[in-house]
């Protein structure tokens, strides 16, 4: 399922009204009635329904909807804001049948008392097509909405009042209960703080041809298991565990020895042959008393427990070894790291995924990226992106998906930006969001065992494109399957535990 910006919703419908000939009418028809019968499901038993409908399309499908809910037995009347001769040609047509029904149509009042003593207000009032800060008499109107609604408020495309693309709130916004889009989602239904505005989302099919959105196909997809199924399939009768590809990890300095132990363990669980933990020399003895299942290797380390900056003497001869490489979790700051770092990089031809501390070494100094041989996956959390873009944190929570995916084209790397609904960006632009939110992955750990899971994809020879994608999606399974009691106790290690789960649902 897409993911589409106004503009891209808009040539969806041109190229389907223009070149395929289906009239806007048709297209407006299946919308309100989809929005309808949302309704119309939601509550079997007749409602007292308000819609509020503005002058452009938004408003042209409430007025589809007011008939629907009429015809239906709903107790139902349309205020309309905007002059009728400025409405779309589509838009004046419903507004018309309406009024031909014998439904109550009027201009701009919609009270606060009638408002208030609705069942269900119907939010028809401005969709994609919203230019800018509201101007009165919306502003206020959409005020009073959220004040005075005691009912259902259902949002036809988007909420009312905000923006599309960038998910911003334009001075004011409808606070809905349910969201009803078609043909595909939006943005702003995961982008705060928009998306705190949508309620649940329901997307709706409105008879765009297949066709239509295959020779125009939005930059940006929904995470679905149709992107990544395929490299599910059940393990070969004949294959042994270097079959299965080998991940080596580095991270684990003292006092952050849990990171890499949870990267090593989720990695596993995700299906990866075998693992090597590569850690500061001094750290291999009480990472052996934790874990049973990675190999361990010790590195060359300084005098605070962390790396020292330089190579193991087999580097070399071990190095062709490994499918792919995770680098930062428990990594910590060092002397050297910066060459330490950059080597590696250079000499890994395989797959690396970065994270934590192997990020904020890599900042400042990303051009180093473009010269890899290999694909790399970065997995900044907010803060990290930031240091990552040299922006600030709140730069890149108001525009997620827009640093994403310019930290992904400018050095050709896939971007996963972490935090409620995580973004995944490809070098060539494309996107694909999660659209799921999983409380119980904001714990200390979480983004190690991510990691893990990611390098275990990718060292099993998983496109990064699909690697990726899928590992998010496990991992986010994971963390809902580990919180049946409490989101509030789920540790990162229950989440690993929950990982062989989460692929036999999607098996
Ligand atoms: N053929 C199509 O294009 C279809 C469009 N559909 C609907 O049409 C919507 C898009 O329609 P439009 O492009 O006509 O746009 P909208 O209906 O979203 O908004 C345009 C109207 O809002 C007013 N407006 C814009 N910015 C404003 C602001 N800042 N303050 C106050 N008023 C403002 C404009 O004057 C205009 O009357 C979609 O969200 C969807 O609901 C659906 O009917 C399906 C088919
Ligand atoms: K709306």
């Amino acid at each position: 399922m897409y993911l589409c910006t106004a503009q891209e919703m808009r040539d969806l419908d041109r190229y389907t009204i223009d070149r395929m000939g289906l009239p806007g009418m048709v297209l407006m028809e299946n919308a309100g009635r989809e929005a309808a019968r949302a309704l119309l499901e939601r509550f079997p038993e007749a409602k007292k329904a308000v819609v509020l409908a503005g002058s452009g399309n938004n408003g042209g499908d409430g007025f589809v909807i007011a008939r629907h809910l009429a015809a239906a037995g709903w107790e139902v009347s349309v205020h309309y804001f905007g002059q009728v001769e400025k409405m779309s040609p589509e838009t004046r047509t419903f507004y018309g049948v309406c009024r031909q029904m014998g439904i109550p149509v009027a201009g701009g009042n919609g009270s606060e008392e009638l408002i208030g003593n609705a069942d269900v207000v119907v939010d028809a009032l401005l969709g994609t097509g919203v230019r800018g800060e509201l101007r009165e008499p919306l502003r206020t109107l959409i005020r009073q909405v959220n004040r005075a609604c005691r009912g259902f408020v259902l949002a036809v495309d988007v909420p009312s009042g905000v923006d599309t693309d960038t998910g911003a709130v334009l001075g004011e916004a409808i606070r809905a209960d349910l969201t009803v889009t078609f043909a595909a989602a939006k943005w702003c239904h995961f982008l705060r703080p928009a998306a705190e505005y949508r309620g649940e989302l329901k997307v709706v099919d409105i008879g765009i041809p297949p066709a239509v959105v295959e020779q125009n196909p939005p930059r940006a997809r929904l995470n679905r298991p149709s992107l990544w199924e395929k490299h599910l399939s059940p393990r070969s009768p004949w294959s042994h565990k270097g079959s299965h590809g080998h991940l080596l990890v580095l991270g684990g300095s003292r006092g952050m020895l849990g990171a890499a132990a949870l990267s090593g363990m989720a990695s596993l669980r995700a299906g990866v042959g075998m693992t090597t933990l590569g850690v500061p020399r001094g750290q291999e003895g009480p990472l052996a008393a934790k874990v049973t299942e990675p190999l361990i290797w010790g590195w060359p380390d300084g005098p605070e427990g962390c790396f020292s900056g330089e190579f193991p003497m087999d580097w070399e001869e071990r190095a062709p070894r490994f499918t792919a490489v995770a680098i930062g979790p428990g990594l910590g700051r060092f002397t050297r790291e910066k060459p330490w770092l950059e080597r590696l990089l250079r000499e890994v031809p395989v797959p690396v995924v970065l994270d934590a501390d192997g990020l904020n070494i890599l900042s400042g100094n990303l051009s180093i990226l473009k010269q890899r041989q290999g694909a790399t996956v970065l997995t900044p959390h907010p803060g990290e992106m930031a240091r990552l873009l040299g922006v600030s944190v709140g730069e890149v929570e108001s525009s997620r998906h827009r640093a994403a995916v310019d930290l992904a084209r400018r050095y050709g790397v896939t971007t996963v930006l972490k935090g409620t609904f995580t973004v995944i960006a490809f070098p060539d632009g494309r996107q694909v969001i999660h659209p799921e939110s999983s409380p119980a992955l904001a714990k200390a750990g979480s983004g190690d065992v991510l990691t893990g899971i990611l390098g275990g994809m990718l060292a099993r020879g998983i496109p990064v494109e699909s690697a990726v994608p899928l590992g998010v999606h496990l991992h986010s399974s994971a963390g809902r399957s580990a919180a049946v009691d409490s989101a509030h106790s789920v540790l990162a290690s229950d989440v690993i535990h929950h990982l062989g789960s989460a692929i036999h649902q999607i098996r």
